[in-house]
């Protein structure tokens, strides 16, 4: 039987089939054809740029094997890269690698046949598209368990934690949500699972990423034609992290795309951990068939710590900073700062940076006076429903008459004037604004945000309603 590309690239199949993960073998190798077969060389064609150098950064040595095999020991690969169709041009055409290369990869010694790697191909979590842009694990080694401080108000969520960071994929906290408010420790304690599985089993693929960066990514690859590439990419993670979902609400493009990838990951038992500011019940926007997969795991929330978690966490960061502080000033910026860890270290912070400056002894009072301007000057998140109570509130009506089809004049442009403030004061999007204000579609949310702004330059009246509101919002 005569030795064809086919023969000799079905042989080499065979036999990687046998050594890697079956999925793996699916995503990487079914989608090769094998093009031509000349002396000792095999040409193979792959989907992409991207697929190619994850092939000689991840698979180099089983092909080298398998091909050697098959071929002998001059055996030599050339990839042709398929490009993919960018205009609009339903033909794809084949670019091969240029010539040069080619040659440069023929004169190369035996040993190395299959280190044809280009420099700027060499670093695998580059997405095309977005080359430039490094990935890694984007963890922070400084948030990690040790010093997440526990209390009753994080137990579950630490704990679980801990466990998906044992057996990552493993247990059925698969996903794992940990949601709560604004600066409970989200962000740390989902950086705090990433790191210890790293430290664990460093042979993971741990990627820790936020909603928005990861919408941002989803965009640019699909500007750049590379949707496939960003799929594979992200399929190919042991423990997805993704901090804030709640930010891809209204989203549709972004909730497709991630929900093929969350099923291929949670199929292959891979672990998924999400963070949120709300519970999934109370996520807006987000399709039903995402919100079903979010509850299929584990939802932990991290309620507001109680005094004695907020003053060990005061004391450790204290510890680990090298300050000493007298006990009851701690007290006191613990008794005074409830909801918010982010503000309690911010507190602590400035009063040290305070005392140092100026020299001033840490007494009560200077920590009264810095908990006073801290507390007041932090800006504090608005939610959309708060601002639909502040702007119904000032009109004296309640929210369900602002929400209403009713096309009355003072209604409306109570609806607009929360329209505008949501977008003014929120990171929603004019989709989800509108579907959470009276069920409207982004283009009236548009339209109500250019109303406002117009009737505040010409209407006296209309322009006092604005800064009536901007101050009770902004209290
Ligand atoms: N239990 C804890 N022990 C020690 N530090 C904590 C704890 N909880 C929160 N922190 C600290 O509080 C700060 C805010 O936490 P983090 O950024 O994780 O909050 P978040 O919930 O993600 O906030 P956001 O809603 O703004 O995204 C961080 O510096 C974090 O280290």
């Amino acid at each position: 039987m005569s030795v064809t590309a086919q023969s000799v690239w079905n042989n080499c199949l065979e036999f990687i089939k046998d050594n890697i993960q079956p999925q793996a073998y699916k995503t990487w190798f079914e989608p090769i054809i094998a093009v031509k077969l000349t002396d000792n060389a095999l040409s193979i064609q792959v989907p992409s740029k991207f697929f190619y150098e994850w092939l000689e950064e991840h698979y180099v040595k089983i092909l080298k094997v398998s091909l050697t095999k098959e071929l002998g020991e001059k055996a030599k690969l050339v990839y042709i890269i398929k490009m993919e169709n960018t205009y609009g041009n339903k033909q794809p055409f084949t670019e091969r690698i240029p010539s040069s290369n080619r040659n440069a990869l023929k004169s190369q010694d035996v040993d190395v046949p299959f280190n044809n790697k280009s420099p700027e191909l060499r670093n695998p979590f580059v997405i095309p598209g977005i080359r430039n842009v490094k990935i890694e694990s984007q963890l922070n080694p400084n948030y990690s368990f040790e010093n997440f401080l526990e209390g009753d108000s994080n137990r579950l969520a630490r704990s679980a934690g801990l466990a998906v960071a044992t057996k990552p994929g493993g247990t059925s906290f698969n996903p794992l949500l940990i949601f709560g408010g604004v600066g409970l420790g989200k962000t740390h304690l989902a950086h705090a699972i990433g790191v210890d599985i790293k430290d664990k089993y460093p042979e993971k693929t741990v990627l820790y990423i936020s909603a928005e960066k990861f919408t941002q990514q989803y965009i640019d690859a699909v500007k750049k034609n590379n949707r496939n590439d960003f799929i594979h990419f992200y399929q190919i993670i042991d423990v997805l992290i993704i901090d804030d979902v709640q930010f891809l609400s209204g989203k549709s493009g972004t909730q497709d795309v991630f929900f093929h990838i969350f099923n291929h990951l949670h199929q292959n038992g891979k672990q998924v951990i999400l963070t949120s500011d709300k519970a999934p019940v109370d996520m807006q926007d987000i399709e039903q068939r995402l919100l079903s997969r979010f509850k299929w795991g584990l939802s932990a929330e991290l309620q507001n710590p109680d005094f004695e978690t907020r003053v060990s966490i005061l004391k450790n960061k204290l510890y680990r900073d090298g300050v000493e502080m007298p006990e009851d000033i701690i007290e006191y910026v613990a008794k005074n700062i409830k909801s918010n860890v982010r503000e309690l270290e911010g507190a602590i912070i400035s009063l040290i940076a305070q005392s140092s400056f100026n020299k001033k002894e840490i007494t009560i009072d200077l920590a009264r006076t810095i908990v006073e301007k801290f507390v007041k000057n932090t800006k504090r998140e608005v939610s959309i429903d708060y601002i639909q109570k502040i702007v119904s509130d000032y009109f004296l009506m309640d929210v369900d008459t602002l929400q209403s089809k009713t096309r009355k004049r003072h209604i409306v442009q109570a609806r607009q004037l929360a329209m505008f403030f949501a977008k003014k004061l929120t990171k929603a999007s004019l989709a989800s604004i509108g579907s959470q204000i009276g069920k409207r579609d982004h283009a009236t949310v548009l339209h109500a945000c250019k109303t406002v702004d117009n009737l505040s330059s010409t209407d006296k009246q209309f322009r006092k309603y604005v800064d009536d509101i901007t101050k009770k919002l902004s209290v």
